[in-house]
């Protein structure tokens, strides 16, 4: 069988909390690139400083992000630059998701301007990779973790930027390498504004490998 590829470099909690640290000043660096107000000029310097940096960064480069060093809860928690819950990875807001004794996956979380879809509100693709993220770890808390088969979305309401979101997932049912689980997102007054169901499946070929 093969396994999945796992030869990443591992971070200690010392690596790891400094490169977190990073990415938290290019996701600041983000949002004042989407809202500033300087005139071109300076937006070109400032353009040239960044592209400076970015050289300094890049002096060396790994293949892959690395993962975090000690396994805590399933394996995609130690996946450092995972879009949504990554806190290396400037683009994930970064959601933090714990996971509860009886297999509820739960997290609060705020999006800003830089996730806006319909004026004023989260955008629709947005709310679909925060869920797919937190109804695929409901999945891998039965430990039956899998790749996403089908994810379907009801909008309910629009999501409010700017305030806190609430994701919750919990699986429903798993039939051998099948896990079916369902989820929302609320906003702070509680109403659900997305609702999905997931069908995840252990591909046949990782059934007998490590993950
Ligand atoms: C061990 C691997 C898992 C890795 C994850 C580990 C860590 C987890 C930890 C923490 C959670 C993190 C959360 C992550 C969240 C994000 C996840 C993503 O974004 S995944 C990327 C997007 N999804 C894809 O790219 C899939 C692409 N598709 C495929 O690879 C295959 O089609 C796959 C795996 C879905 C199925 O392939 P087959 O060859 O293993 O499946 P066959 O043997 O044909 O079917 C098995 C059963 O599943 C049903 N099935 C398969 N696909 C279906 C579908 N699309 N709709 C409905 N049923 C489907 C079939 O009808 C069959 O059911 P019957 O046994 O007959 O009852």
């Amino acid at each position: 069988m093969n396994a999945m590829p796992d030869e990443r470099p591992r971070l200690d909690a010392e690596e790891a909390a400094t490169l977190a640290g990073l990415a938290a000043r290019v996701r600041e660096l983000t949002e004042a690139a989407v809202l500033t107000g300087v005139d071109a000029a300076e937006a070109a310097a400032v353009a040239d400083e960044v592209a400076a940096l970015t050289a300094r960064l890049g002096a060396e480069r790994r293949e892959f992000p690395p993962f975090a060093a000690s396994p805590d809860g399933v394996r995609m928690d130690r996946q450092l630059a995972n879009p949504v819950t990554g806190p290396l990875n400037p683009l994930a807001p970064p959601i933090e998701l714990e996971v509860t004794s009886d297999g509820i996956v739960r997290g609060e979380f705020t999006l800003g301007p830089v996730y806006e879809g319909p004026p004023s509100y989260v955008h629709g693709g947005v709310s679909a990779m925060v869920l797919d993220q937190v109804l695929g770890m409901a999945a891998a808390a039965t430990g039956t973790p899998g790749m996403t088969a089908t994810l379907e979305l009801r909008y309910r309401r629009p999501t409010p930027l700017g305030v806190p979101l609430l994701a919750e997932a919990k699986a429903s049912r798993v039939e051998g390498r099948k896990v079916f689980a369902s989820g929302t997102i609320a906003a702070p007054d509680g109403r659900v504004t997305v609702e999905a169901t997931a069908l995840f499946v252990m591909p046949q070929r990782f059934v007998t490998s490590q993950y």
